[in-house]
Formats: C-alpha cells, sequence, structure tokens
C-alpha cells in the first residue's frame, strides 16, 4: 500500500460515521478495514477530476452512498469469485474486494479511463484481489466460471438480462442493485428468467435500494 497517501482530515472526521454503519451493517473483525475503505475515498477524490468518477463532494455522503451502499450486498455474496459490471470508479467491486479479501473481482468497465483509475486502485491500495478488466459486459466471456454478475447503476433489469444471457444461461446468477425497481421493469424480463426482490436498508440513506436477482428457472 502506498503509505504517503494520507487521509484528508474531512474524511478522517467519517470514521464515526463508517463504524456504525458497518456495526449496522453487521460487519465485524478484519472484515471492517475501515482505513483501506476511506484510502479509496481519498483516491476517488483525488482523480475525480482527471477521470470524472463521482458527483459527489460531500465526504459523509460519499460514506452512506458508495461504501456502506456496496457494502450492504455482502449477505447475498455466496461463491468467490464475481464480476462487477460496469464497475465505474469501483462500486460496489471495491469496497466489496477490501472486506472479502479472499475472494476474487474482476472489474468490468467499457471506459479505458475507470480502468487507468482502478489499477491505480490496485497498486496504491495493494489489492491483490481486483482485476480491472476493460470490456462491455455482453461481450465479456472467461474460461473460469464466476459465482455471481454484480451490476449497479448501470442498465434497466431487462438489458442486463440481455446483456449477461450468457452466463445466466451457465446458472451464473445476476445481482442488481436499484434504486427501485417498478412491477413493469420487473415483468419486462422474459421467462425462463426469474427475478426475485429483497429491500435493502443502507445506513444513513432514506432512498429507497432494493437488490434484485435474476436466475434461470
Ligand atoms: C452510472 S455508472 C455506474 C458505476 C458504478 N457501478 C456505480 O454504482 O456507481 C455506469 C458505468 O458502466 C459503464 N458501462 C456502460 N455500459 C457498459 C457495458 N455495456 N459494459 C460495461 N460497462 C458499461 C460506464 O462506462 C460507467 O462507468
Amino acid at each position: 500500500m502506498d503509505e504517503s497517501l494520507s487521509l484528508p482530515r474531512s474524511l478522517e472526521n467519517c470514521r464515526g460515521q463508517l463504524g456504525e454503519g458497518l456495526d449496522r451493517l453487521g460487519l465485524a473483525g478484519p472484515a471492517r478495514q475501515e482505513d483501506l475503505q476511506l484510502r479509496f475515498l481519498a483516491l476517488m477524490q483525488r482523480w475525480n477530476r482527471s477521470f470524472n468518477l463521482t458527483a459527489l463532494s460531500e465526504p459523509g455522503e460519499m460514506v452512506a452512498r458508495h461504501l456502506l451502499d456496496s457494502l450492504a450486498l455482502l449477505p447475498y455474496l455466496r461463491g468467490s469469485r464475481f464480476v462487477d459490471a460496469g464497475t465505474g470508479p469501483g462500486l460496489p467491486g471495491v469496497p466489496l474486494a477490501i472486506a472479502c479479501p479472499d475472494c476474487h473481482f474482476v472489474l468490468l468497465d467499457s471506459n479505458g479511463k475507470k480502468i487507468r483509475f482502478l489499477n491505480q486502485v490496485r497498486r496504491d491500495l495493494g489489492l491483490g484481489n481486483i482485476e480491472p478488466v476493460q470490456a462491455r459486459l455482453e461481450d465479456y466471456r472467461s474460461e473460469s466460471v464466476p459465482d455471481a454478475i454484480l451490476a449497479r447503476a448501470l442498465a434497466p433489469l431487462e438489458r442486463l438480462v440481455g446483456w449477461t444471457g450468457y452466463w445466466l444461461d451457465r446458472g451464473v446468477p445476476l445481482l442488481a442493485m436499484k434504486g427501485d425497481l417498478s412491477e413493469s421493469e420487473r415483468r419486462a424480463v422474459p421467462a425462463p428468467y426469474n427475478v426475485s426482490l429483497v429491500e435493502l436498508e443502507i445506513p444513513g440513506l432514506r432512498a429507497r435500494r432494493c437488490l434484485a436477482t435474476v436466475e434461470k428457472q
């Protein structure tokens, strides 16, 4: 890890909020890695102008919307190899990779700038379990079969299902984090795919969040 990357005071001041949020998510022991999580936000802030990474500038909001929102996915991960599709600045993949050092996360994005940023994150945070890959989700193939495809704020569910059909047909579930899922968006997913929904409660966020899991029946 690049030890020269010191935390700005504004992020240092968010330790309490992050700690409380992790408590509410039930994250205990080594999985908490509070320092690394805040250092990831510091990198996003440092490189935001060059790489266009986030619209958020308020550190407390970054903790809630970037870190805690991503980590709310943890209880739903089964297995050890995941693809975070349309990861952008590494969301939800980087906070999850920090919390699960024994899991491998392919961070997929079509935008080369995002991938350059993620390679920098990998180096600066010493995160050997992330693998940034520049590719479109619909074209992505790999020899090893992932345990799930994750997607947050990427596309409507019907389009995501179209893009991940190759993997869904091989028994790989799609876990899509959504602000909300309308009945019409849910119904637009064609058979033989099945959608199940759970509501997520994100510490510090009032907005509705849900997780749609799509699997082949
Ligand atoms: C709105 S951002 C979401 C980023 C992140 N997942 C989040 O929750 O903040 C969508 C990202 O998906 C990428 N993207 C869009 N279409 C894609 C595709 N077909 N395959 C891979 N990445 C894609 C874009 O380059 C962008 O970085």
